[in-house]
């Protein structure tokens, strides 16, 4: 197999750290509040794109104005931050491969459906913002994944071709969205079964953590330079 990608993009949650089950909980106690009682198992299919998008999935369309909307997200966020808190670290073997990418002048992009909010606390608190040459939040794009548009921005601001950006990944919209920009994929089984993405041919491989040995390929190919 082919494998050397000019640039790597990271969704945030569920790929950089392991964290949907806080998002779930976090959304039931919320949407519940709202009036809106869904079991774990629903709540697990509505959790992709904006925090907006979600709500008006459930709620329908204009339920709740703009206003609203940006509150009960920042609310939701707050939730899940407290609670995630004691949990916050990177998943196994992430740490290598920034460093190795980093020093090979690979660039990184953080392309996730999450606001800044969410995604400064992941990155300041693990004290990774550095690392990261791009980074497209919520608030930069008008439809989130599976529209591509989060990831074709991630290359742009690169400044790399769509094609030559290899994508991490660990909900099916995410990998659908990244079919849709045209780049493949590795998807990291934190949230879902690895049967959930059997109608993607952009996953080259479903793995457990980043100790995975297609990872050493990849760090032998960042070497070659
Ligand atoms: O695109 P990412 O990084 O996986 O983030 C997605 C998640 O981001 C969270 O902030 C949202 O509240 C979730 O509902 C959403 O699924």
């Amino acid at each position: 197999m082919k494998f050397s990608p000019k640039a790597l993009i990271f969704d945030l949650n569920g790929t950089v750290i392991d964290d949907m089950e806080f998002h779930n909980k976090a959304w039931q106690s919320i949407l519940k509040e709202l009036g809106a009682d869904l079991s774990y198992a629903e709540v697990k299919k509505q959790m992709y794109g904006k925090n907006d998008e979600l709500l008006n999935r459930v709620f329908g369309e204009g339920y709740f104005t703009q206003q609203r909307l940006d509150e009960i997200s920042i609310e939701k966020e707050k939730i899940y931050q407290v609670a995630f808190l004691p949990y916050l670290k990177l998943i196994n073997g992430l740490d290598k491969i920034l460093e190795t990418a980093n020093e090979a002048n690979i660039p990184m992009a953080i392309g996730s459906a999450a606001i800044p909010f969410n995604i400064n606390y992941v990155l300041d608190g693990l004290h990774i913002q550095e690392y990261f040459n791009a980074i497209v939040s919520a608030d930069e794009v008008k439809i989130s994944k599976p529209n591509p548009e989060t990831f074709i921005k991630c290359a742009e601001k690169m400044g790399v071709n769509p094609k030559d950006c290899l994508v991490f990944e660990d909900a099916p919209k995410g990998v659908e969205a990244a079919k849709n920009a045209d780049m493949p994929c590795i998807v990291l089984n934190t949230t879902h079964n690895e049967n959930d993405f059997k109608n993607y041919d952009n996953v080259l491989k479903v793995v457990k953590d980043y100790n995975d040995p297609i990872f050493e390929l990849l760090l032998k190919n960042f070497d070659l330079s």
